[in-house]
């Protein structure tokens, strides 16, 4: 089960595909044993035949990986791998991307190998080395990314170019991702990390079941729409895709999970997951491997060598790209191209509209009968589970309300015009509703004040140009993957007229969202049951819903996401528990015994038991079984990280909604209306839920009571009449 990465490279094939770099070895030999200072270039023969041979390499590795979906060893229908693929689609660029980073992280191992088989080099010093010498590949190798900024940039791009003026590829989709801390791969480069002793690191599964094992606690205050609105936002900033073939996606596991592929049938992307004999739950079921990919890398925007960074293929702005997409081809792909609208599909019998179907429906979801909706979004993870697809549904509807309205208001502005208008509109109410509602509620209202995270007054002056608006890798590969023990193990549906609430096991609808359009009611009864039915206690326990039955499709097992959530951490070389403790203010851990101020005596037990030592534990595993900050569900660790991004998400953002004195700030009227908008609100005026709690992201109690949509003073309404424009603004 130890895959570093770099199987495909021996040195039989170097010198088969590069005999060049072969016969260079002696050379580099003697430049390092002239030279003990860093001072010394590297050849830059040596770097252009690594770059030459990393190339001819990657391609090969990507042919042979080709010809074995080709020859058989691909995905099976209805299983639990080929659904976890279901939302992993690249665009051309990035595909392009991704294989000039395969293509540039292969010339530097190629150089590591070289300098370190025949020096004293280690491949920790190799990088350092390496960072010193800044080797930009030529052009042929690696284009930099340029972006040029014309016209007023008045409204947000599609793809995030261009919000920052100075470094206009900030945030952009495509970018790689950021680090707060450096990080933990066993090479240096891309290599799956080990133990510090070089042994294996736990198997993941193993964590899974021992620490973060089923226990159906609820919380007493967080409703199930807190958890939804979370994982919305989520995908808002973060999304990092599997490494596909051209031929489909990748299998590791031999006979769908009952052992690993033979390493010559075995993928280079491989990073499957086994699990034991003695498993509590796939003993029953003969699984012995479940499959999992590494994420595509992407080169730095400057082409430089060095470590891998993965890449965040949505912009990490928080734009509503998971409405609007976050490529102009699948934007205007959305789009009705009339009165500012998205497109929308009507339904015999109900009144409210719902999101338009995907061309090819069997190739995106799991679907009973053609008939069965599958819906198409900004963001390809829409159909993952039927809450999901009810938000969505309950934006785009909000998009066109608000649209319609500001056609009305300025019967002559042209689609272009409300459509912008509309979408900026609709970004800011996601804004506000995260910062002012969502964020305190769950991280805690004075902390997130004082780290200048909550909007305060009417305005704000912070934007600053120089903070980096991008994901930040901790955050999206562990941190914010903590709210996965929030999910409750149920969708609930509550129709109007009884008082009863039908439950609705979450592992039988993934990636099938019938159950929103299986009445004319559905779609509100779904509105009605998320609002009641409570999030999962925020413990480091979980639901085996997604810790046993994660896309299990018509199998009676499905796959892991906790044990995935650490291994995805390792793929993404995401630096250890410890180091992040020390990033984040805490004393660094020589012993588990000084974990105590953070971690439970029982937890730290846990720890010990199957890490060998304090410095091995992973980031998800050792922030997770902190104890929480007064106030927030989160432990110090995790606290930390979800606040730097959500500080960078809303100060770098040039086009964040409450920033004055900008040429598209809101006017004070405009934005006063946008500072009434609440989740409560979203749910009144594109349902016909009548009765809403007036806080929804919490659950009904006689502090937070159900108030009529009509209540316009306990659930105020946003006026849109400051949107009135003097026809002479026409063309602007
Ligand atoms: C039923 C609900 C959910 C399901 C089924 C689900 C499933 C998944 C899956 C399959 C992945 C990709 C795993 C991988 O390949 O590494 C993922 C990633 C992630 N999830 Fe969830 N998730 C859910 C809810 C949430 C919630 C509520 C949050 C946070 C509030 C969240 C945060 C994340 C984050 C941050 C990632 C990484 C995203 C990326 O970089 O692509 N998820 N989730
Ligand atoms: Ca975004």
């Amino acid at each position: 089960c130890l895959n570093s990465g770099w199987e495909f490279i021996f040195d039989d094939i170097i010198s088969e595909v590069c005999p060049i770099l072969a016969s260079a070895t002696s050379k580099v030999k003697d430049l390092f044993l002239s030279s003990s200072s860093e001072e010394e270039d590297i050849p830059s023969e040596l770097i252009s035949d690594s770059l030459r041979c990393g190339r001819e390499l990657s391609r090969e590795a990507k042919k042979r990986a080709n010809r074995l979906v080709k020859n058989g060893v691909g995905l099976e229908a209805c299983s639990p791998a080929l659904l976890h693929f279901f939302s992993s689609k690249l665009s051309s660029d990035a595909k392009k991307a991704s294989e000039v980073s395969h293509e540039l992280l292969t010339a530097t191992k190629i150089m590591q190998m070289k300098l370190c088989s025949t020096t004293d080099v280690t491949p920790n010093t190799f990088i350092s080395f390496l960072e010193n010498q800044c080797i930009q590949p030529h052009e042929i190798y690696c284009k930099p990314v340029s972006v040029s900024c014309t016209g007023s940039n008045k409204y947000r791009s599609i793809d995030g170019t261009c919000n920052n003026l100075r470094h206009p590829t900030w945030g952009r989709r495509g970018a790689p991702f950021t680090r707060l801390t450096s990080p933990r791969y066993a090479d240096g480069i891309y290599a799956m990390p080990v133990a510090t002793s070089g042994r294996p690191l736990p198997n993941p599964r193993l964590l899974s079941t021992r620490i973060f094992a089923d226990r159906s606690i609820f919380s007493r205050v967080l409703s199930h729409l807190n958890v939804q609105w979370g994982q919305f936002i989520t995908h808002d900033l973060v999304f990092q895709v599997m490494e596909v073939t051209d031929e489909g996606g990748i299998q590791c596991c031999l006979g769908n999970g009952r052992d690993i592929l033979p390493q010559e049938l075995l993928n280079d992307k491989c990073i499957p997951i086994c699990v034991s004999d003695d498993d509590p739950f796939y003993k029953n079921h003969g699984i012995k491997c479940l499959n999992f990919v590494r994420s595509v890398t992407t080169p730095r925007d400057d082409c430089s060598l060095g470590h891998a960074e993965q890449m965040n293929t949505v912009t990490s702005f928080l734009d509503g790209s998971p409405i609007y997409g976050s490529d102009p081809i699948l934007a205007a792909k959305l789009r009705s191209k009339c009165g500012g609208r998205l497109r929308e599909e009507t339904r015999k019998n109900c009144k409210g509209s719902f999101l338009p179907s995907v061309d090819d429906k069997l190739a995106v979801c799991d679907l009973r009968n053609i008939s069965e909706p599958c819906y198409l979004a900004g963001d390809s993870r829409i159909n993952q589970t039927p809450t999901l697809a009810v938000l969505h549904t309950l934006l785009l509807r909000e998009h066109n309300r608000i649209a319609d309205i500001l056609s009305s208001l300025n019967p002559l502005w042209t689609d272009e015009k409300i459509y912008q208008e509309t979408r900026k509109i609709v970004i800011a109410e996601i804004q506000h509703i995260t910062y002012q509602e969502w964020l305190p509620l769950n991280f805690g209202e004075s902390y997130l004040r004082y780290y200048r995270i909550s909007p305060s007054s009417l305005y704000s002056r912070d934007y600053n140009e120089e903070v980096n608006p991008g994901a930040i890798n901790g955050f999206g590969a562990a941190a914010f993957r903590f709210l996965h023990t929030v999910i409750p193990d149920t969708i609930m549906s509550c129709p109007s007229n009884s008082g009863t609430g039908y439950l609705y096991k979450l592992s039988d609808h993934y990636f099938n969202p019938g159950l929103v359009e299986s009445t004319p009611e559905s779609f509100d009864d779904i509105i009605r049951g998320i609002v009641t039915n409570r999030a999962g206690e925020a413990d480091p326990h979980c639901t085996e819903e997604i810790a046993n039955l994660l896309f299990k499709s018509s199998n009676k097992w499905g796959l892991d996401l906790i044990a995935m959530d650490i291994q995805r951490g390792r793929d993404h070389g995401i630096a250890s528990y410890n180091d992040y403790r020390e990033t984040c203010g805490l004393k660094r851990a020589r012993t588990f015994q000084d974990l105590a101020g953070e971690i439970s005596q029982d937890r730290i037990n846990a720890l010990a038991k199957f890490y060998e030592s304090v410095d091995d534990i992973d980031l998800f595993v050792g922030g997770a079984l902190e104890g929480d900050v007064s106030g927030s569900i989160l432990g110090h660790t995790f606290q930390c990280i979800v606040a730097e991004q959500f500080y960078r998400t809303r100060i770098g953002d040039r086009h964040f909604y409450d920033n004055s004195e900008m040429p598209h700030s809101f006017t004070p009227d405009q934005l006063k209306e946008i500072k009434k908008a609440s989740m409560a609100r979203l749910i009144c005026d594109n349902t016909n839920v009548k009765y809403v709690q007036k806080k929804a992201f919490e659950l009904e109690s006689s502090y937070n009571p159900k108030y009529h949509c009509d209540d316009y003073n306990a659930i105020p309404y946003v006026d849109l009449t400051a949107w009135k424009r003097p026809k002479f603004e026409l063309y602007d």
